[in-house]
């Protein structure tokens, strides 16, 4: 990760840094972001521990402390304890008035803005772990207080751990949830069913795993680097009348499409959910 843009990097505390938080911090290290302008906040000292060893950043147990000191502050707790976390940090934010970020599933901006004393720039981000290994994708709606170089910043900070799509409406990241968010869980479970496929007719557990892996990966990268649309890529698998198409033929007949259509709804309904149940 290049700062050319900036001359001296931003402060960036990461409040609950967990699975989400740790994995696009994580990436941004690893590209180069100065990990001694990264605060992470845990509960668990050794939550924090391990962070500062792999990473280098540096972590604190205070979020109020971790606040003072930024100019970006990411909030990655559950949703469920996004209300009491900031309500707790209001007197630090409304002191510091940084761009506030969150990455939770569901909770509005309005709820976000409330929660913590008002008059803030948010931006809402729906992130995934890919981002870990550079290859996340972020969808990300940002309120009219937000500035363009606040916009920019966010851009640099998650384009060094993958793609980046803004939605101009905040309930397009229910879809982005659905899609991208929840995702990676989606092939993942593909992946682990392939790999069960595989024992089930006859292969050893790691050669299974190592097939449906590299498998999953060069797809992929095929889709990614391809000037043809996925289903071409798909057609050119499929020889006529070859085994492809059969087992093409086995997924349409078993609705596959419908599924996915259906399983990527239920993940951006849940998050609408949450927004509802979460609000107060
Ligand atoms: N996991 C994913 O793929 C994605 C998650 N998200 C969102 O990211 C958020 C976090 O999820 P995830 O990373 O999976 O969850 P984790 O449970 O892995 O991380 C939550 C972190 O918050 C910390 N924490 C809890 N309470 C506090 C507190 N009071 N002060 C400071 N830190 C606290 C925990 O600390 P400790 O370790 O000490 O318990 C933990 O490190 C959620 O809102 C989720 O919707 C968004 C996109 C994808
Ligand atoms: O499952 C969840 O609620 C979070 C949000 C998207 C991915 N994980």
């Amino acid at each position: 990760m290049t700062h050319q843009s900036t001359a001296t990097p931003r402060t960036i505390a990461f409040i609950g840094a967990g699975n989400m938080a740790s994995a696009i911090f994580g990436g941004m290290v690893d590209a180069g972001y100065p990990a001694d302008r990264i605060i992470a906040t845990a509960r668990s000292r050794e939550t924090l521990d391990a962070l500062e060893q792999r990473y280098g950043v540096s972590t604190t147990q205070d979020n109020a402390y971790a606040v003072s000191q930024a100019d970006v502050v990411v909030l990655g707790v559950k949703p469920q304890m996004m209300h009491d976390v900031c309500q707790a940090l209001t007197p630090a934010v409304q002191n510091r008035k940084p761009l506030i970020v969150s990455v939770a599933a569901g909770i509005t901006c309005d709820s976000l803005e409330r929660w913590l004393g008002g008059d803030l720039a948010i931006i809402r981000c729906m992130p995934n772990t890919p981002s870990l290994v550079g290859v996340g994708a972020s969808g990300l709606y940002a309120t009219a207080q937000v500035t363009e170089e606040q916009r920019g910043l966010m851009d640099e900070m998650l384009t060094a751990v993958g793609i980046v799509e803004w939605v101009e409406e905040e309930g397009l990241l229910e879809a982005v949830t659905g899609i991208s968010g929840s995702g990676p869980a989606y092939f993942f479970l593909f992946i682990e069913s392939l790999e069960a496929a595989g024992i089930e007719l006859g292969l050893n557990a790691e050669t299974a795993r190592r097939l449906a892996i590299q498998t999953a990966r060069g797809a992929a990268e095929m889709a990614f680097f391809s000037e043809h649309e996925p289903a071409e890529l798909r057609r050119r698998v499929c020889s006529p009348n070859g085994t492809t198409e059969r087992a093409i033929n086995s997924f349409e007949e078993d609705g596959l499409r419908d599924i996915v259509e259906r399983a990527a709804k239920a993940s951006g309904v849940r998050a609408a959910e949450l927004a509802r149940e979460l609000d107060r």
